[in-house]
């Protein structure tokens, strides 16, 4: 990582009409740092991507994205960013590999169209019109198309939203391949806590357009200092000494305690009290 952040948002604000979608938002994110972005349905999360992108207009607040601001950027800027939007590109009536190669021609390095439909998973579908294509293959085709030119730094909106199971944990590895082997800062933003444990150095909370937390997934809202939550098949405690509770547990029990499991609260129990209490 270099000390340039990657992206520096402060102040930022967006309104539609009556609705204040972003309301003084700052974040930043480091050179080949993975930021996800969290946040309720309509919480300002497209509203502060589609902004740093470049592709929707601020009314107040400071953005530099690459050392730029994306509403004046050009496009040796643009060739340096990859985007992954929630509706993808129109393209219904190309190919798969037609569609990645038309994409590559836009920038200055791209990579070899068929090594990124291989690296998407999609080489079965190489030859297929984009029409016939399922949900899942169809957003594989759009983070294909995100990648295509090298970026240095791409933006995933809800990225992996109809996939199934395998085909996250497959999306998961490519992320990690593009993050860790080639550098690539990645800012996403999700709906699967999962996915954010997953792949994120760090996560942003964003409730009514503000960010309301920001840390590490593993620390995110006081949750490396929570209390454990000891449960058995009788009872359940919360405790800063599980060790002795288990211990008094099995003495009680003489023996093995029944259902025994001890847990510190899941990133989605501390992700859903952040959204509760700024609700
Ligand atoms: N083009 C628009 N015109 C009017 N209101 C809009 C527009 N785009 C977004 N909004 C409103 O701004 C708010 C924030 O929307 P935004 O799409 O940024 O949220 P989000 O966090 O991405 O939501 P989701 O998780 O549902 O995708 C919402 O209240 C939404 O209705």
């Amino acid at each position: 990582m270099t000390d340039t952040p990657a992206v520096r948002v402060r102040g930022l604000r967006k309104t539609y009409g009556d609705t204040v979608a972003v309301a003084g938002v700052d974040l930043d994110v480091a050179a080949g740092e993975v930021v996800a972005l969290l946040g309720p349905n309509g919480a300002g999360k497209t509203s502060t991507i589609e902004i740093l992108e470049g592709h929707r207009d601020r009314d107040a607040g400071e953005v530099s994205v690459l050392g730029r601001d994306p509403a004046r950027a050009g496009l040796d800027w643009r060739a340096r960013i990859g985007i992954v939007t929630q509706d993808g590109a129109d393209l219904t009536e190309l190919t798969v590999r037609e569609a990645v190669g038309h994409f590559a021609h836009y920038y200055p390095n791209a990579r070899d169209p068929r090594e990124v439909v291989e690296l998407v998973g999609l080489t079965g579908k190489a030859t297929a019109r984009i029409r016939t294509l399922s949900g899942g293959q169809r957003r594989r085709l759009d983070v294909a198309i995100g990648v295509v030119g090298r970026p240095r730094l791409l933006f995933l909106d809800e990225p992996t939203t109809g996939f199934d199971p395998q085909a996250r944990r497959q999306f998961w590895a490519l992320i990690r391949q593009l993050a860790g082997d080639e550098g690539c800062t990645i800012l996403l933003s999700t709906h699967y806590l999962e996915e954010a444990e997953a792949l994120a150095d760090r996560v942003a909370v964003i409730v009514g357009g503000q960010i309301v937390a920001d840390g590490t997934p593993a620390t995110l809202g006081g949750r490396a200092t929570a209390r454990t939550v000891v449960r058995w098949a009788d009872g359940r405690q919360e405790t800063d000494d599980p060790a002795a509770l288990v211990a008094t547990l099995t003495r009680r029990y003489g023996g093995a305690v029944p259902g025994l499991t001890v847990s510190r609260p899941s990133l989605e129990d501390v992700y859903l009290d952040l959204i509760g209490a700024a609700s």
